[in-house]
């Protein structure tokens, strides 16, 4: 009964508000299918209200130190530690993943981020100052860029949540903050505790759909839109926001390549790759999902990973032996289904290939092999626990098959060869090659792509420069 329903409000001005309209949506946990709150449907009278909350603080925590910026994020993160049980389970609650790996694999690295950008917000770099005309010097300024506009993902909300709102709040940037439609519960959350922490309309979150999200985008206020979600989403708010030329920051999807030479330990790299395809049920841009193998060792290799998929399990949360949960909502799991319906007939399912149960979302760990380059499967992204094979015969054409799709996110090359997998490191079109592991991340190394995979970084001191503006300042030496 929607009555029973726990109701999540947007976070406008220091204050948790419904809809304007009163609208809401139902969020569902997508572990057993059922609705467990109810959000905002935010419009444009909601949007309206966030940006001029967020226009009126940005004055004031633009003009707050570092050090002041810096001692509030190290606030927030203690925070997030104090509170991590709250947050592991509306995290639970919002994407039905495992409660022990949301405890160890997401919490420890969002507080880390946190502290990182605290410390960047004391770096503002730029180039030397000096007299580079006679009788005059000159020196830059870095600057924040004004209010942001932000939306986040359904596949780490929280952790892509931080992402977003660490470096912009380090700069003296204000946020408008959007959680996907689907996993609102632990952004809210994270309103609360941002709202105890920070001056009123620094951080707002409005829920909704992708109407509100093209609301934001198009909302005459902001100076930057930045979005993490499929490709479809990114081309519509860099076609939105070049109406006003606002800066756009994209982090889209994925297809990353794993390049396997033949002198690799099989059982080692196997066992790797498996978890790095199958982590948060695939649903992860960088995820190891698209696998690249020379044929001497093809066969050997697709038996060892049909076997660890047979031996990797899909479960609800509080099973310590599942390494990933559902899928995150009904579309996606048809969207796994249709890929797998529509293989062709040379394609030959190793593993899995069909839904766990008929409550909630899961899919079994899959494994697909006999693929060709043009293949849906191989070219398109799944974003489901879905590995594809593809055998190659030498250097060149595992290159050319690994830079043969639109996306440019991470890739990883599999060998003994320190040359080859430098030269690898060099051929590889992505924004991130791993060599002999697969998926870590760490918050002083940028995270962000090439061609549809978007542009921006997040993390890192790129992606905190990403949130500033640089101004160039001359003055005059003479009285
Ligand atoms: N492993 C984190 C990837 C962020 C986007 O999906």
């Amino acid at each position: 009964m929607s009555t029973e329903l726990r109701r999540l409000r947007n976070y406008i001005g220091g204050e948790f508000r419904d809809a304007a309209d009163g609208r809401t949506t139902e969020v569902v946990n997508p572990a057993t299918g059922e609705a467990y709150a109810t959000a905002p449907l935010s419009g444009a009278a909601d949007v309206d209200a966030a940006m001029a909350a967020a226009a009126e603080a940005f004055p004031g925590w633009r003009d707050t130190t570092p050090a002041e910026r810096q001692k509030a994020l190290l606030r927030i993160a203690d925070a997030f530690e104090e509170r991590a049980e709250e947050l592991i389970a509306a995290e639970v609650e919002n994407t039905g993943k495992p409660t022990g790996l949301t405890r160890t694999e997401e919490i420890p690295p969002m507080v880390d981020q946190i502290r990182f950008f605290a410390g960047a917000a004391r770096m503002l770099e730029g180039k030397g100052a000096g007299e580079y005309m006679e009788g005059l010097t000159s020196f830059v300024r870095r600057e924040p860029v004004g209010v942001c506009a932000q939306v986040a993902p359904w596949n780490y909300p929280m952790m892509m949540a931080v992402w977003k709102f660490a470096p912009a709040i380090a700069a003296g940037n204000t946020v408008v903050l959007k959680p996907s439609d689907t996993t609102p519960a632990s952004t809210v959350l994270i309103a609360e505790i941002l709202g105890s922490i920070l001056p009123k309309g620094v951080f707002n979150v409005v829920c909704g759909d992708r109407e509100t999200g093209r609301l934001m985008v198009e909302h005459p206020t902001p100076a930057m839109a930045s979005i993490t979600g499929s490709v479809r989403a990114g081309m519509a708010v860099a076609e939105s926001a070049s109406k006003d030329l606002k800066r756009v920051h994209l982090e889209l999807g994925g297809k990353a390549p794993v390049v396997v030479f033949e002198d690799v330990d099989i059982a080692k790299a196997v066992a790797g790759i498996s978890e790095a395809g199958y982590f948060n049920a695939g649903q992860d841009c960088t995820a190891a999902t698209r696998v690249l193998v020379h044929e001497s060792v093809h066969d050997e290799f697709v038996r060892a990973l049909a076997k660890a998929a047979s031996d990797i399990k899909t479960g609800m949360p509080d099973d310590e032996d599942v390494l990933y949960g559902p899928l995150n909502n009904p579309s996606q799991l048809a969207q796994v289904e249709g890929f797998i319906e529509r293989l062709p007939a040379h394609a030959r399912v190793e593993a899995g290939g069909k839904r766990v149960g008929d409550q909630g979302y899961f899919y079994a760990p899959t494994v697909v092999s006999g693929l060709e380059q043009d293949d849906e499967i191989v070219q398109k992204e799944v974003f489901g626990p879905v590995i594809t094979v593809q055998s190659f015969t030498d250097e060149d054409q595992a290159v050319a098959y690994a830079n043969g799709v639109e996306y440019a996110l991470a890739s990883s090359v599999w060998t003994k060869d320190h040359a080859r997998a430098m030269r690898m490191s060099k051929k590889l079109d992505f924004g991130c090659v791993w060599i002999n592991t697969h998926i870590p991340l760490v918050a002083e190394m940028p995270h962000g792509g090439f061609k549809k995979s978007g542009y921006g970084k997040d993390l890192s001191a790129y992606g905190f420069d990403d949130y500033t503006r640089i101004k160039h300042v001359m003055t005059s030496l003479e009285d």
